[in-house]
């Protein structure tokens, strides 16, 4: 499904070069749910952004469905964001101007398809994610865990190879981060989706088939779900204060 392959990306800053990413390589199998976690700046928006087009890379490969992401001119990369990938944001990015159903429908808009079987589609996701009473309703009128399950069907309304999630949590209270995460749930349980998250959530990501944790834009360790959700958040949170002693042992 998804696969990076010795990925390498630096920034420019000048004369200045800065390495971000550094032989990172790892695999997403179809209907798995991976986060990536790590102190800030490890690297993990950098990571996300490398696999959702919006920025170019060095050296290494991100094979997605098959089709090297690197071989791609900007108009291939402006259908693969389209087509094969959907997005969640921390900010949520719906359009205030625009109801439930209709910002759910906007990707598919966009992508050029206006054809009737939209609005069931819209419906069953609306159902899937338990926001079908309200789906006339607007941004403003919503709650915040009501706008990130209506952003997680908009990401989901085109059928994507994979949904990519950036802090889909951080804005929210715990009860509202719940119901997000049992959102991601639903949509591996009913629509077996891919999901790659970005998180600083250990709640969010103990939800996780896997946890990748980054340090210093190379992977420092990944962790792996294979009892409750409760003893992998603990596991998770030991990891990251592991990390966080051998920072100061560097000092
Ligand atoms: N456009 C850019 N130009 C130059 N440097 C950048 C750019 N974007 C990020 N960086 C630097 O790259 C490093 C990694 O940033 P990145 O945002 O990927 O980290 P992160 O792990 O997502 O951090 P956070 O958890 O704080 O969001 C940081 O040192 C950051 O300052």
């Amino acid at each position: 499904m998804l696969r990076v392959e010795h990925l390498y990306k630096n920034y420019q800053i000048g004369s200045q070069t800065y390495p971000v990413l550094r032989d990172v390589s790892f695999e997403v199998e179809k209907g798995e749910f991976v986060a990536v976690m790590g102190p800030s700046g490890s690297g993990k928006s950098t990571l996300l952004n490398c696999i959702a087009c919006y920025i170019p890379f060095q050296k290494g490969e991100i094979v997605l469905g098959g089709q090297n992401l690197a071989s791609l001119d900007a108009e291939g990369l402006a259908v693969v964001r389209n087509r094969k990938l959907g997005f969640v944001f921390q900010d949520f990015c719906l359009l205030d101007g625009l109801s439930v159903k209709d910002n759910i429908l906007l990707p598919r808009i966009i992508s050029g398809q206006t054809e009737e079987a939209m609005e069931e589609d819209a419906a069953r996701l609306c159902r899937i994610f338990g926001i079908e009473h309200i789906r006339d309703k607007y941004p403003a009128e919503i709650s915040g865990g009501e706008k990130q399950r209506t952003a997680v069907a908009r990401a989901l309304i085109n059928s994507p190879l994979l949904m990519l999630a950036d802090e889909p949590t951080g804005n929210l209270d715990s009860k509202s981060s719940r119901t997000v995460i049992q959102s991601f749930e639903r949509a591996r349980e009913e629509l077996d989706t891919t999901i790659f998250m970005v998180t600083h959530d250990s709640f969010a990501a103990s939800f996780c088939d896997r946890v990748i944790i980054l340090k210093d834009g190379e992977i420092f360790k990944t962790a792996y779900c294979s009892g409750s959700h409760r003893d992998f958040q603990k596991e998770l949170l030991e990891i990251i204060e592991e990390m966080g002693e051998e920072g100061e042992e560097k000092e």
